[in-house]
C-alpha cells in the first residue's frame, strides 16, 4: 500500500472545455479541503460521500481563481481504490497547471508516469494485463485497435490464460502424484489424455501468437512503402489513398523526388504511407539519391504496395522490385488497368503474396485495395472482443508457454517419462503467470508503467 497522496492533470494537454485534476491517497480528502471550497457554506469536503459532486472555487491560499466541480471517491471504491477526489476546473493549462501547484503546496506529491494504473494494479483493481489494456486504449486511434484494448481491459486476455492455466495445473496435481508416489494407486494417465489436453493448450496459445502481428496492426498500424518505376502511378496511388491531392502528379517520369509522408485510415488499418522515387538507374545525383531512400523505405515497411504500369512491358527494373520484394509483405498493383495491357504478371505473381490489376485514378480501386491489404496483414479475421496478446512482454511470455508445452509434447512422444513432462509442465505455468503478472518482478512492472504517461 502506498503512503503518500498524488496529484496530477488527467486530462490530455492544450485547449479544450474542462481539465481534470485528480488527487489519489490518503490524504486526498485534507488536500481536496485546502484547495476547494463548496459554494454551499453548509457542505464540507471531509464529510463528502463516494459518488458525489459538489460545485465550488478553487484557492491558491486565500484566493479563489477558478470555479469548478469537485467528485468524491471513498477508498476502495475508486480506479486505484484508494481515497480519489477529482477536481474539475476550466480547460486549457493554465488554470489547471495552477490547481496542481495548489495541491502540491497542500501537501501532494506530483505523480510519476503511470501511478495511478499502477496503484489500482498494486491495489488488485486491475490485472497487469488490464493495466497495459488501459495504455492501448488511450494510445487507440481506431475502432478495432480501441475496441481488442477494451476486450483485454474487460478481462478477455486474462481469463482465456486463466482457462489454459487451470488445465495445466490440473494435469500437473497428476503428474506430481504419479511421479512422486508411484507405488500408491494413482491411476497412471493415459497417454492419449495427456496428449489431448497439451495439444488444445497448445493451440489456443498457438493462435494468440498467430494472431499477434494482425492485432499490433490494429492497434498501432503500419508503415506501407509506395514503391515502383517512374510513371507507374505511386503518387496517383497516394492520392486516391488519402483522399487528395497530396504529392504532385505529371507524365513526367522522376516527378517525386523525396519521400512523401501521409497517414490515412484504410478501413480498420492505419497507414503511415511513404510515396517514393521511381526506381531506374540514373546519372543525376539528386534522383539517384532519392532512389536510396526509396530501396530504405522498401526494407522497413511493413507493407509494400509495388506500383506496375500495366499498360508496358515488364522491365528489367520491375524485375529487380519483384525480386526486392519476395518473402515480404507485398502487394503487387498493376496498374492502369484502363488502358490495354502489355504487362505479362505471372513473371512477378511467384514474388508476391498477391497481384492485383487496379486503376489508380478510379475510386473503386480503394476498396479492391483495401479487402487486399486487410487479407495479407490478417486484420479481417480478428474477432475484436476475443483475448489478444499485445506488446512484446506478452508475446515473449506466451512464446515461452508455448514452447514449453510443445516440449512437454515432444517428452511424451519421445518416451521421455513422466517427471521429464512434469518438468516441462512447469516451464509452461510459470510463464503464464509471467503473461498474467501474478508473482511479477518490480522490474517487470516498472517496465509496463514505464510506457504510461502522467496523470494515468
Ligand atoms: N471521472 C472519471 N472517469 C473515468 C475514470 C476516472 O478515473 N475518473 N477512469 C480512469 O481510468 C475510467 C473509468 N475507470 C474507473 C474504474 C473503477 C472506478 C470505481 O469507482 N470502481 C469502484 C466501483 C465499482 C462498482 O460500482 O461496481 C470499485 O472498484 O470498487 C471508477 C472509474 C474512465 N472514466
Ligand atoms: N491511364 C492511366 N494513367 C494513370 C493511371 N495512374 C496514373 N496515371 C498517369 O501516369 C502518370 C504518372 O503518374 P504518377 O502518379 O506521377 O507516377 P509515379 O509513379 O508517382 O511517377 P514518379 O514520381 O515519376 O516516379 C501520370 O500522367 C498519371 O496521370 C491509371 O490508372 N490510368
Ligand atoms: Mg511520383
Amino acid at each position: 500500500m502506498e503512503h503518500s497522496t498524488i496529484a496530477a492533470i488527467a486530462t490530455a494537454p492544450g485547449a479544450g472545455g474542462i481539465a481534470v485534476v485528480r488527487l489519489s491517497g490518503p490524504e486526498s480528502y485534507a488536500v481536496a479541503a485546502k484547495v476547494f471550497h463548496p459554494a454551499n457554506p453548509a457542505k464540507r469536503v471531509e464529510d463528502a460521500k463516494g459518488y458525489t459532486a459538489l460545485f465550488g472555487h478553487f484557492m491558491e491560499g486565500e484566493e479563489a481563481f477558478d470555479e469548478g466541480v469537485a467528485l468524491f471517491f471513498r477508498a476502495p471504491h475508486s480506479y486505484t481504490g484508494e481515497d480519489v477526489v477529482e477536481l474539475s476546473c476550466h480547460g486549457g493549462s493554465a488554470v489547471a497547471r495552477r490547481l496542481v501547484e495548489s495541491c502540491i503546496a497542500a501537501g501532494a506529491a506530483p505523480a510519476a508516469p503511470g501511478e495511478y494504473t499502477r496503484r489500482a494494479f498494486l491495489n488488485g483493481k486491475l490485472g497487469l494485463t488490464q493495466a497495459e489494456a488501459v495504455m492501448d486504449l488511450i494510445s487507440a486511434d481506431g475502432r478495432q485497435g480501441a475496441a481488442l484494448a477494451n476486450a483485454s481491459l474487460n478481462g478477455a486476455l486474462a481469463k482465456k490464460i486463466g482457462a489454459e492455466k487451470d488445465a495445466l495445473t490440473a494435469l500437473q496435481a497428476h503428474l506430481t502424484a504419479w511421479v512422486d508416489f508411484p507405488e500408491e494407486d494413482v491411476p497412471a494417465l493415459e497417454d492419449a489424455q495427456l496428449v489431448s489436453t497439451l495439444t488444445a493448450v497448445k493451440g489456443e496459445l498457438d493462435t494468440l501468437i498467430r494472431n499477434y502481428d494482425a492485432g499490433a496492426v490494429l492497434r498501432e498500424g503500419v508503415d506501407c512503402a509506395i514503391v515502383g518505376r517512374p510513371n507507374a502511378g505511386k503518387s496517383t496511388l497516394l492520392n486516391l489513398l488519402a483522399g487528395f491531392d497530396r504529392a504532385i502528379v505529371t507524365p513526367v517520369a522522376g516527378t517525386t523526388r523525396d519521400v512523401v509522408e501521409q497517414a490515412v485510415r484504410l478501413g480498420d488499418i492505419r497507414l503511415n504511407l511513404f510515396d517514393t522515387a521511381g526506381l531506374r538507374e540514373t546519372e543525376d545525383a539528386i534522383e539517384a539519391e532519392g532512389i536510396r531512400r526509396s530501396w530504405k523505405k522498401l526494407d522497413e515497411a511493413g507493407l509494400i504496395l509495388a506500383v506496375f504500369d500495366g499498360s508496358e512491358p515488364l522491365t528489367r527494373e520491375d524485375l529487380a522490385l519483384a525480386q526486392r520484394c519476395a518473402g515480404r509483405p507485398a502487394i503487387a498493383l498493376v496498374n492502369k488497368e484502363d488502358k490495354p495491357t502489355q504487362f505479362d504478371a505471372e513473371i512477378i505473381a511467384g514474388d508476391f503474396a498477391m497481384v492485383i490489376p487496379v486503376c489508380c485514378q478510379e475510386e473503386g480501386s480503394r476498396r479492391v485495395i483495401a479487402a487486399a491489404v486487410a487479407r495479407l496483414l490478417g486484420t479481417n479475421n480478428i474477432d475484436p472482443h476475443a483475448a489478444s496478446l499485445s506488446g512484446q512482454r506478452q508475446l515473449a511470455a506466451a512464446t515461452r508457454a508455448r514452447d514449453a508445452v510443445a516440449g512437454a509434447l515432444d517428452a511424451v512422444s519421445g518416451g521421455f517419462g513422466l517427471d521429464a513432462v512434469s518438468v516441462c509442465v512447469d516451464d509452461a505455468l510459470a510463464a503464464l503467470c509471467d503473461l498474467t503478472g501474478e508473482n511479477a518482478s518490480e522490474n517487470v512492472i516498472n517496465e509496463v508503467f514505464e510506457r504510461f504517461c502522467v496523470g494515468k
